[in-house]
């Protein structure tokens, strides 16, 4: 499963930048001559973006989902409904089926729901029961074989009502349509389809639906990210649902789960540039050539994360422009040694900057051993935007030490913009986790650590291998 994940997150990594390695180092971790890490992004890779789409009976969910399968047409998308999990009805309760409220949370087997969806998170393909709604039973068709997918849509009256299930979701969407236009509609399903008679019809919604509809369905529109009027007839709504989608799938899924995560977009030239500095062979002036180029490349990305005022200008043409006025207010903080890499690449961006030191003192090889041993700010710092450098983002933890001074200084958390070269996955849940308002800016994510908590593949010491002091570094070539 690792290896096919991998191998996956290869093949449609089109627009994202992941670390570069190849099948031939994953063939010896998985023969263990290479140890395997730590890492917890073998998991990670190609989890499923899960869209959850709720609303009243014959509110059009059905109808805004197929929407959205029909425009993102290059993925691979599955839906599974709520409906394929309401419990088999005893036989006493067939006899009574009037009296049966399938509107209830407790209709539906949700445990069964969480396990389907258990397996398909896991890439494990499942089969799914085919619900009868004339004969009440989840077995009276062959069930439907469903495969991992890029995007799974939950759909259902109650799919926001269970906690677990909402947990899965990455977006949420409420179809808002009004009550008489769902009664109209159903009228017409239940007679056409079900071939139930209206007087039934009508029961069944005075005494279940529209009860269970104000009880439990309406008090779940307030966890949705996106309520949809008017369901399958507003286009607009589909259409930038599609486009978040489309985006969200693009990028990795560490993105997906902390959306102030940015991975800047991937180009041949960018991936060039990590293979020769991840090199252990590469010299030390090719080394910060191309380790230069990419810091800019972060930092320009990085910038563009600050606000700004919108300003108009005269061009020679006498005609009016309108522009934006670069936020001003800002400043450049380094953690030492290797932060101070990245300072050049801020100062041809930023003209006299101010650059604030952090030096955090790496103790013992634990997670968990930093120790604060000098710091330098701009006094005002309080007030300004702060561009934190540190080319790599390992276990978080000095990156931690470092966000918790800025924080202690009086800089508000939103106001930090954490840029790193490379990022391991770990690193980015503690940083994230502890600072959700923080931004983090990072060219590429990495596999995790190893056993010694450094970055894999990395790039080994960042600040030995730029600043020249690596003569006596020893390379550890894998065995074949
Ligand atoms: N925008 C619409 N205009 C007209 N009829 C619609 C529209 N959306 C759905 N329907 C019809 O209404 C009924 C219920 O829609 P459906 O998408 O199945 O709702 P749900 O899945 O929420 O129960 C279906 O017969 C469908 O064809
Ligand atoms: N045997 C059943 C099971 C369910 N219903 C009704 O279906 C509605 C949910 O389906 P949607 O496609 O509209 O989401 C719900 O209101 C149940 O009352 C049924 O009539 N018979
Ligand atoms: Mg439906």
């Amino acid at each position: 499963m690792a290896a096919k994940s991998v191998v996956d997150l290869i093949e449609s990594s089109s627009g994202v930048h992941y670390s570069g390695f190849h099948m031939d180092a994953l063939n010896k971790i998985n023969a263990g001559t290479v140890p395997p890490t730590t890492s917890v992004a073998d998991h990670m890779y190609n989890q499923p973006f899960v869209i959850g789409v709720a609303g009243g009976a014959a509110a059009g969910k059905t109808e805004v989902c197929n929407m959205i399968i029909q425009q993102l047409h290059d993925q691979r998308v599955v839906v599974v409904n709520q409906d394929s999990f309401y419990h088999n009805l005893t036989e006493e309760e067939l006899t009574r089926v009037q009296d049966y409220n399938f509107d209830h949370p407790d209709a539906f087997d949700t445990e069964q729901l969480l396990g389907v969806m258990d397996k398909l998170k896991h890439g494990q393909a499942v089969d799914i029961p085919n619900y009868d709604f004339k004969s009440y039973k989840s077995h009276a068709f062959p069930a439907r074989r469903v495969n991992p997918s890029d995007v799974i849509i939950l759909e259902g009256i109650l799919i926001f009502h269970d906690p677990r299930v909402r947990e899965l979701m990455n977006m949420k969407i409420f179809v808002d349509t009004d009550a008489d236009v769902r009664l109209a509609r159903r009228i017409k399903r239940d007679t056409v389809q079900k071939s139930r008679d209206i007087g039934t019809v009508l029961d069944q919604y005075s005494k279940f639906v529209k009860p269970a509809f104000d009880d439990f369905i309406l008090p779940t529109k307030k966890y949705a990210d996106i309520i949809i009027p008017r369901g399958g007839d507003n286009h607009v709504a589909i259409d930038l649902i599609v486009q978040h989608i489309r985006t969200k799938l693009g990028q990795h899924d560490l993105c997906k789960i902390y959306p102030n995560l940015y991975v800047i977009q991937s180009t041949f030239q960018i991936r060039g540039m990590h293979t020769l500095i991840r090199d252990c062979q590469i010299k030390t002036h090719d080394f910060v050539f191309y380790s230069d180029r990419l810091i800019r490349l972060v930092v320009e990305h990085g910038l563009g994360h600050l606000p700004f005022t919108e300003k108009q200008i005269i061009t020679p043409t006498g005609s009016v422009y309108t522009g934006v006025d670069f936020c001003k207010r800002l400043c450049g903080v380094s953690v030492i040694r290797s932060g101070e890499s990245m300072e050049n690449a801020l100062r041809a961006c930023c003209k006299g900057i101010k650059i604030g030191k952090i030096l955090i003192h790496r103790e013992g090889e634990g997670d968990n051993s930093q120790q604060l041993i000098y710091e330098k700010l701009p006094n005002d710092i309080s007030d300004r935007h702060v561009l934190l450098l540190d080319p790599i983002l390992g276990t978080g933890n000095s990156a931690v030490q470092a966000i918790n001074l800025l924080i202690k200084k009086g800089v508000p958390e939103s106001n930090i913009i954490f840029l790193n070269l490379i990022s391991a996955p770990q690193g980015v849940h503690v940083v994230c986790k502890a600072f959700p308002r923080i931004k983090i800016v990072t060219s590429e994510i990495e596999l995790g650590l190893n056993k010694d908590y450094r970055v894999v593949p990395g790039m080994g010491e960042f600040g030995d291998r730029y600043f020249g002091t690596d003569d006596d570094q020893q390379v550890v070539v894998p065995s074949q």
